[in-house]
C-alpha cells in the first residue's frame, strides 16, 4: 500500500467487509477500481483581464445500482486521489442507504475565497462545459461539496440548460428552491445524523444532555450544532479553518452562526459570552460525549486518536478517521457512526430532489423531513443489527450492508465483461 494514498486507505475497510460475506473474488476487484475520472484543465477570464487554469476531475466510480451521484469540493488541497476515494466513499453510502444510484464525485484545486463571485461564476460555467458530456439526469449527478453551495449548484444547472437548449432540473442537486431544489435540502446531511443518532440513543446508553464538539463549522458543521442545541444538548466547542472556540456552560449558537452569516471565523466570538479562544488542534480531545468531525478526511489519525475522551463519533465528513485511529477509537470503546451512514442524509435529500424534478411535483418540508427520519431509521437499524449479530464495527456493518446490495447487483448485470457497458 502506498503511504499517502487515500484510495487505498479506503480499500482497507472494503477487504475488512468482504470477509465477513461469501462474495464472488471478482465482485471486489471490481471494486477496487474506478471506471472511469476525467481530469481537465479549466481555464477563465479573471477579473483584471489575465488568464487563469484550474485543474478540476470529475469521477465515475461505480454505476452498477444506477446513475453515479455525489458531490463537487473546490478545494485547493483537492487531488485525483482525494476525487476517487470520495466517489468509492459515495458508491457506498448510496448502497447502505439503498438509492438507486452509484458513486461519483468531483473537484476543482481552487481556494474559492480568493476568486470574486464573477470569477467563481465563470469557473462553475466552465467546469460544466467541460463535463457536461460525461454528467447527465441517467448518467451522473453533482451536487455540493466543501466549499460549494446552492448557488454553485444554480450557475451550474443553468449553464448545462443553455448547452443542452432545455430545462434539464435533474442533472444536479442542492440547486436553490427557485430552480427546482428541494426543500431541507439546506440541513440534510446534519438532520440525517442526528435523526440515526436519536434513533440509536438507547442503543448506544446515551443520555438526556449531551457535551458535544463540532469540527467544521460549514454546512454540515453549523446545521449539527444547531439542532443538538435545540434537542437540548451542550455545544461546548466548534472550530473552523482558522480556529476554535470553548465555553463550559455551552456556547451561545446565534453568537456563532452571526459570525459565520458575516464571513468571520468562529474564532472571532472569542471574548464575548463566556467564549473562549482554543487551538483548533485541540478539538477532538475536548472532554464531551459526541465529537462531531464535519470537516475533511484525517482529522482523526493515529497522532490524536488517543486522545479522542468522546464515547460517541458522527461522522459527518467523508473519511475523517484514519484505519489506525479507528482501530484505537475501537480499543478504547468509543463508538464511531461511519460516514457512509452517519452523513448519508445529504444524498438521500439529493434523491428526493432528483424524484420531485423528474415527477414535476413537490412535497413540503415535512414530508421531506419524515421521508428522510424513516430511511435513516430503517438503514440504521440494519446497520445496528448486523454489528450486533456479526460482533463488528458499525463502520465493518455498514460495509457489509452496503456491500450484499452491491454484490447482488453486480452478479445480477452479469460477470463476464466488467466496464464495457
Ligand atoms: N454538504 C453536504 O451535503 C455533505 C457534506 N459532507 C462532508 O461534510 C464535510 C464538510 O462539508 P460541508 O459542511 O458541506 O463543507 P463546507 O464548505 O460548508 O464547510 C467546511 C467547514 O470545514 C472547515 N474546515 C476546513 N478545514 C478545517 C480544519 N483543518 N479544521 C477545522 N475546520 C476546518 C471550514 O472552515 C468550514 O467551516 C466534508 O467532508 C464533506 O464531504 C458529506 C455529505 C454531504
Ligand atoms: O447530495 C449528493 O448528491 C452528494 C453529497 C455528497 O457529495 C456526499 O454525500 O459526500
Amino acid at each position: 500500500m502506498s503511504e499517502d494514498s487515500l484510495l487505498d486507505h479506503a480499500l482497507v475497510r472494503l477487504d475488512q467487509a468482504a470477509s465477513h460475506l461469501s462474495i464472488d473474488p471478482d465482485v471486489i476487484e471490481k471494486l477496487k477500481y474506478a471506471r472511469e475520472t476525467t481530469k481537465v484543465r479549466l481555464m477563465i477570464r479573471m477579473d483584471d483581464g489575465s488568464r487563469k487554469s484550474f485543474l478540476a476531475w470529475r469521477c465515475r466510480y461505480d454505476d452498477t445500482r444506477g446513475p453515479t451521484k455525489g458531490g463537487i469540493r473546490f478545494h485547493p488541497a483537492s487531488t485525483a486521489d482525494e476525487v476517487e476515494t470520495l466517489a468509492f466513499w459515495m458508491t457506498f453510502k448510496c448502497a447502505v442507504m439503498n438509492l438507486p444510484y452509484g458513486g461519483g464525485k468531483g473537484a476543482v484545486q481552487v481556494d474559492p475565497r480568493t476568486l470574486s463571485k464573477a470569477e467563481l461564476e465563470r469557473l462553475s460555467r466552465a467546469y460544466i462545459q467541460a463535463f457536461a458530456r460525461i454528467i447527465g439526469p441517467d448518467r451522473d449527478i453533482p451536487a455540493p461539496d466543501v466549499y460549494t453551495n446552492s448557488m454553485i449548484m444554480g450557475w451550474m444547472a443553468d449553464e448545462y440548460a443553455q448547452m443542452v437548449g432545455q430545462a434539464e432540473p435533474a442533472v444536479i442537486t442542492g440547486k436553490p428552491i427557485a430552480l427546482g431544489g428541494s426543500l431541507g435540502r439546506g440541513d440534510a446531511t446534519a438532520r440525517g445524523g442526528f435523526y440515526l443518532v436519536r434513533h440509536l440513543a438507547e442503543n448506544l446508553g446515551l443520555g438526556q444532555t449531551m457535551r458535544v464538539a463540532v469540527q467544521g463549522f460549514g454546512n454540515a458543521g453549523q446545521h449539527i450544532a444547531r439542532l443538538l442545541a435545540g434537542d437540548g444538548h451542550k455545544v461546548v466547542a466548534v472550530s473552523d479553518s482558522e480556529g476554535a472556540v470553548y465555553s463550559e456552560a455551552g456556547l451561545h449558537m446565534d453568537m456563532l452562526l452571526d459570525a459565520k452569516a458575516e464571513g468571520r471565523s468562529v474564532a472571532s466570538t472569542a471574548g464575548q459570552g463566556g467564549h473562549e479562544c482554543m487551538p483548533a488542534a485541540d478539538l477532538t480531545g475536548v472532554d464531551c460525549d459526541l465529537l462531531v468531525p464535519a470537516a475533511l478526511e484525517n482529522m482523526i489519525h493515529v497522532g490524536n486518536a488517543a486522545s479522542v475522551k468522546a464515547t460517541l463519533v458522527l461522522e459527518l465528513a467523508n473519511g475523517p478517521v484514519t484505519p489506525e485511529a479507528d482501530a484505537i477509537l475501537a480499543q478504547n470503546n468509543v463508538i464511531v457512526l461511519p460516514d457512509i451512514l452517519a452523513n448519508a442524509g445529504g444524498v438521500t435529500v439529493s434523491y428526493f430532489e432528483w424524484v420531485q424534478n423528474r415527477q414535476g411535483y413537490y412535497w413540503t418540508e415535512e414530508e421531506i423531513h419524515d421521508k428522510l427520519r424513516v430511511i435513516m431509521e430503517r438503514e440504521g437499524r440494519a446497520v445496528w443489527d448486523v454489528a450486533r449479530a456479526k460482533d463488528v464495527t458499525m463502520r465493518t456493518a455498514a460495509y457489509v450492508h452496503a456491500l450484499g446490495r452491491l454484490a447482488e447487483a453486480i452478479e445480477a448485470h452479469g460477470t463476464q465483461n466488467f466496464f464495457t457497458s
